[in-house]
């Protein structure tokens, strides 16, 4: 379970431009929960993903993991169980190598030292697996260079890389917003599988009310730095999609 107590983020603290991004954010998010995070533009949602990655440390407050208090650990730290996806579908893959390693350097990021990853045909085989279950026919193609996918196939292997090694927490940061509908939906529905198989803790940051409605069993609103609204899984099946829209209107 990942929690945040009374957590506060000031930019620019004592500044002219000092910006009050997190004001008193208390949240606890259990393993299997899948936690959708919806809010106006610089409503707070970004900061709040990035401290629990630890790639911003809060002003206030304390982000913990299972009963430990992480709020000081660094993100390199942290990747060993919790991944991230960014909106852009570039930033989480290495261009100019092929599927199969960016496999092995996603492995060998969250191995212990000095175990060998990816050489056998054992690994290969896992990957070849593990990727046939996206069904989106990459599973012959392991040996071409990822730059050669679309945006769409690219996400979802990323995912898939994310997940693969003892990952607890899956953060998804707008991951569609770059995509035709089609591909985002693809994503979207990967995403999901992946949640599931992998029982992971989720939280996705999303612009898209339609799949804030679809996705997920839980639904927050953000607004300036705080959460105005969060629903839990029947109260979210009893809403009915043309309410969220009225949130924002
Ligand atoms: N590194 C930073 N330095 C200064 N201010 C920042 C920084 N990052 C974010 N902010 C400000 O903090 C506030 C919250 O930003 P944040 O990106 O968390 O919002 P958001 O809800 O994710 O917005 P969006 O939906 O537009 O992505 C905004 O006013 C933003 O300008």
């Amino acid at each position: 379970m990942i929690e945040i107590r009374d957590v506060y983020k000031i930019y620019n603290k004592g500044q002219v431009s000092e910006v009050k991004a997190l004001n008193g954010i208390n949240l606890k998010v259990d393993i299997n929960e899948f936690v959708v995070i919806v809010g106006s533009n610089g409503s707070g949602k970004s900061t709040l993903l990035n401290t629990i990655a630890g790639s911003v440390m809060p002003t206030a407050g304390s982000i913990i993991l299972d009963n430990e208090d992480i709020t000081k650990l660094p993100d390199h730290q942290r990747s060993k169980w919790l991944a991230r996806v960014f909106q852009n579908p570039l930033s989480g893959t290495a261009s100019g190598l092929s599927i199969i390693d960016n496999f092995r350097l996603a492995a060998i990021r969250t191995q212990p030292k000095g175990l060998k990853i990816g050489i056998s045909d054992q690994f290969i085989k896992q990957v070849k697996d593990k990727i046939a279950t996206l069904e989106l026919g990459l599973e012959d193609k392991v040996n071409q260079q990822m730059g050669t996918l679309s945006g769409g196939q690219r996400q979802a292997l990323t995912l898939l890389m994310s997940v693969m090694d003892s990952c607890k927490i899956l953060l998804l940061d707008e991951p569609t917003a770059a995509l035709d509908p089609r591909s985002a939906n693809i994503v979207m529905q990967t995403a999901d599988k992946l949640i599931k198989e992998f029982n992971l803790t989720a939280i996705l940051i999303t612009h898209n009310l339609k799949d804030a409605y679809t996705y997920g069993n839980r639904l927050i609103q953000m607004g300036e730095g705080q959460i105005i609204r969060d629903l839990s899984t029947a109260q979210k099946e009893a809403m009915q999609q043309n309410h969220l829209f009225e949130w924002f209107s």
